[in-house]
């Protein structure tokens, strides 16, 4: 039997592990994951993203032990490294998930695969979750998804036969346990982490399903109460220390059995809007799949020339992404997210609505941004979602939200806003959502000194917001947009009614409402 290779890329597990499972059944392993400092220089990638990873692969080295195998880390550029590989061990099969990473894990992928068919390499891809590669037609993707998702999870293999690689091979491999600490372009310190690794992967969901998921519904839209109450497994799923199809029948057990006591109850609830957003992660990741260039340019091309693509004015971008606006909820949740790695699904979609419709940035610069914050960064959520939250896919709702409004509704007491930005730690409650309206003997009282201590709002939001209504409806109204609506909807809208999305039109309850697909 001939020496087979696993390569490990956002799959850091070893349970539900299929190309693992056929590389073990077809012969010697040797399990490998690849540093490749051309991605690590590309914009999107950050400290915490490795961070994230670097946890992830000391667990995965020891759940390789435990099958008789180890983890060989390299830090060399692909297909090179697998070339040095072959030539030093001839294995006849690269054994990988597919990866709808960015644009440059796209063309890497695609040299591998041109270099495994000039080398006479078999280059094994199995799909990872409810991604289809290639898929004819959005009418059918529901159904793909929810096979993958009910099939038996792929065991784990109980034993493996480890290839030896020579004295050459061994010096250039990096010990899994002692790898670099910092990797990645984006450097913003963030020690609030979450913790890589499965064990830390498989207590977040055990806590959520057992205690924590039961006002997710109500929960979730703010940030006061999102982080208890979701799961953040965002970068579990991310990086693949647990399988998506792992979290979704462990999550549908309980669904059934919280069902069975109170169909009604705000468990069964809940875990019903965490069923939809399970079904989201993949239908957006689907969206990049088809269609790659949606990192680079819109979605809909008609909206080309609505922002200017080739400057982003630093002195609206730099305030915005170093949480100093002046609009304190705002600048609260990316103090947040900077030195937490993760913020809810509301207020990541208000983040963006300021950048894009209040300072009117184009998205490319802002997303890359955020990519190098979200310890989660999934390039097919990523781009789309930010697409859509800006207007540009031309088949969403347009959703400028209003950032006092949020700051009232989701932090009335303005305890949040106090926490993250200490020097509005005496304002209280009547003027911390927008204390540019203090007057200046209030401003002395409360020992914050607007421009001095906290900045000066950076624009007028409502003067922005009703700027920016009208220069998107002056856009619509210069041209024709509906062949191209047309085109994106029949390629990337979903075809089944979301259950928080019903075709009748209903009184919507909390963390409803926030989503077009
Ligand atoms: C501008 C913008 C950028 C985003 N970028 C990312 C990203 O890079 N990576 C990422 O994982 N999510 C991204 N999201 C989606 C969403 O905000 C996060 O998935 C969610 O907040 C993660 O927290 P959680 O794990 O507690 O989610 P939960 O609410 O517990 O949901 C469980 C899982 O479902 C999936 N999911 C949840 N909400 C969505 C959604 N709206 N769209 C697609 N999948 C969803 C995620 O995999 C998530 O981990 C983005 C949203 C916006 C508005």
């Amino acid at each position: 039997m001939s020496p087979q290779l696993v390569w490990f890329k956002r799959d850091l597990r070893v349970a539900d592990h299929a190309p693992l499972a056929r590389a073990v059944a077809a012969g010697p392993v040797l399990p490998v994951y690849v540093i490749e400092p051309g991605y690590w220089a590309e914009p999107d990638t950050a400290f915490r993203h490795w961070a994230f990873i670097r946890d992830s692969l000391r667990e995965l080295d020891a759940a390789l032990q435990a099958l008789g195998l180890r983890l060989w880390v390299f830090e060399a550029e692909l297909p090179a490294v697998f070339e040095w590989l072959h030539a030093g061990i001839g294995f006849s099969a690269i054994h990988a998930h597919e990866e709808t990473g960015n644009g440059w894990t796209y063309r890497r992928d695609r040299a591998v695969a041109a270099w495994c068919r000039c080398a006479g390499v078999a280059f094994e891809q199995t799909p990872q979750f409810g991604v289809v590669r290639p898929l004819a037609s959005r009418d059918e993707w529901a159904g793909h998804w929810e096979r993958r998702m009910k099939a038996s999870p792929v065991a784990r293999p109980a034993q493996a036969q480890a290839v030896e690689p020579g004295a050459a091979i061994r010096a250039h491999a990096l010990d899994p346990q002692a790898l670099p600490a910092e990797r990645g372009v984006g450097r913003t310190p963030c020690p609030g982490r979450q913790t890589g690794g499965r064990a830390a992967g498989e207590d977040l969901l055990a806590s959520f399903l057992a205690e924590r998921a039961e006002t997710y519904r109500q929960g979730m839209a703010s940030p006061v109460s999102a982080w208890r109450v979701c799961s953040r497994l965002s970068p579990h799923i991310a990086y693949g220390t647990l399988s998506l199809r792992e979290i979704v029948q462990t999550h549908r057990r309980r669904w059934a059995e919280v069902r069975a006591a109170a169909p009604r109850s705000r468990w069964a609830q809940s875990l019903k809007s965490f069923e939809s957003r399970l079904h989201w992660h993949c239908h957006f990741i689907q969206k990049l799949e088809d269609e790659p260039a949606i990192e680079y340019r819109n979605m809909h091309r008609g909206y080309d020339g609505l922002r200017d693509e080739t400057n982003t004015d630093p002195a609206r971008l730099a305030p915005w992404i170093e949480g100093r606006t002046g609009l304190p909820f705002v600048d609260a949740c990316m103090r947040q997210l900077r030195a937490e790695g993760w913020i809810n699904f509301r207020m990541r979609a208000m983040l963006v609505a300021v950048s894009s419709y209040h300072l009117w940035l184009h998205w490319r610069e802002p997303a890359r941004a955020l990519a190098r914050l979200f310890t989660d960064y999934e390039p097919g959520i990523h781009y789309c979602q930010f697409q859509m939250q800006s207007g540009t896919t031309g088949i969403n709702t347009l959703r400028i939200y209003n950032p006092v409004k949020q700051s009232r509704d989701q932090d009335p007491a303005g305890d949040y806003i106090r926490h993250w930005i200490p020097a509005l730690a005496a304002v209280p409650a009547e003027w911390i959502h927008e204390p540019w309206r203090m007057p200046a003997g209030l401003q002395q009282r409360y020992g914050v000194r607007l421009g001095r201590d906290y900045p000066e709002p950076v624009v007028d939001h409502e003067q922005a917001a009703r700027e920016a209504r009208e220069r998107i409806k002056a856009h619509r109204a210069s041209r024709d947009l509906r062949r191209e609506s047309d085109r994106v909807r029949h390629k990337h809208a979903s075809r089944t009614p979301s259950p928080e999305r019903p075709r009748r039109k209903r009184r919507q309850t909390p963390g409803q409402g926030e989503l077009d697909l």
